[in-house]
This record gives C-alpha cells, structure tokens and sequence, in this order.
C-alpha cells in the first residue's frame, strides 16, 4: 500500500475564459482516484510578474493529498493543461491554464524536468496570498514564516480577490 503524501499546486490563467479553465482542470483532476482535494483557496486576480506585457491572471491554490509519485503527478498536471489546449509558446507567456507543483510533502526535487519547492514561490505573491489563505501558519521552505515572506514582498496590490 502506498502511503500518501501532499502536494501544493499553483494554478492560474489568463487567456480566455480564464474561469472556466481553472474550474476545468480543477473538476478535471478530481476525477484522478489517486488525488484527493483537501483545501482550495479562493480565485484572485493577478497582476501579471516577470513577463508583464500580458493580460491579467487568475490565480489560486490547492492541497492535495496524493499517491501519485512527484514525477507522476507532474504528467498528470502537464496532461491536464494539454487537454484544456495549453500551448508552450512563449516560455513566460499567457497560457490557458497553468500548473505548477509548488512543495511535494517536505521534499527537495532537483530534477530536468521538475524543480520542488518551485524556485520561485517566495517571491511570488500571487502565490502566497492564496497559499497563506489555506495554510496560515505555514513555514515555507527554508523555515520562513509564511507572513514574514509577504511582509517582504512589493507586489502585494496586485493581487485581489
Ligand atoms: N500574476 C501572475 N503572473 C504570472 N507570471 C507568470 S510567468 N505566471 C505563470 C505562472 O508561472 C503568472 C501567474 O500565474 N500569475
């Protein structure tokens, strides 16, 4: 029997109906036996970060509890944005949906295709908002406290619920 394990996923949009495919590929990995959903936050609006000539996102976050193995889940996720039509373009893009693994239980991955905790979650406040949303008290990798890293962080207005 595998034991099981969590996983925080980011997910957001910003072509589109961006409602409907967060709601699709939420709806669409429920139906995955080996995923249960534990907490989803609530949807925001985003401001978009890096490549910032796009239109604005929706953002949220979920825990899942999981059997799937980190790799495993990772084909799951990049299936999922397949199925909704997501093309890799432009590597910082807009997407029809995004998924990202942003912590995997307490591990460290540093694989080619898959880098957890995602390397960029603690600067991210479309992240962190709604991450602290479902986990309060977490302490992000590296033992910060989830409210000391968004105290830090600038982009804090752009982020609405
Ligand atoms: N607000 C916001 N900005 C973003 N920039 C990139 S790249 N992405 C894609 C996620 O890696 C986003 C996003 O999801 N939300």
């Amino acid at each position: 029997m595998k034991e099981n394990r969590k996983a925080w996923i980011g997910i957001g949009s910003n072509i589109g109906d961006r409602l409907s495919h967060i709601s699709s590929a939420v709806d669409e990995l429920k139906k995955n036996p080996e995923i249960t959903f534990e907490k989803i936050s609530s949807i925001y609006e985003t401001d978009p970060v890096g490549y910032t000539d796009q239109n604005p996102f929706l953002n949220a976050v979920f825990r899942i509890d999981t059997s799937l193995s980190p790799l495993g889940l990772l084909d799951v996720l990049q299936k999922t944005e397949h199925g909704l039509g997501r093309e890799r373009e432009i590597r910082w893009g807009p997407r029809t949906i995004d998924l990202d693994i942003l912590m995997y239980n307490d591990e460290n991955i540093e694989l080619e295709r898959l880098i957890v905790p995602h390397p960029r979650m603690q600067e991210r406040s479309f992240v962190l908002i709604p991450l602290k949303e479902i986990e309060p008290d977490l302490r992000l990798p590296g033992g910060t406290h989830i409210d000391t890293c968004l105290h830090d962080l600038s982009d804090k207005e752009g982020v609405r619920k």
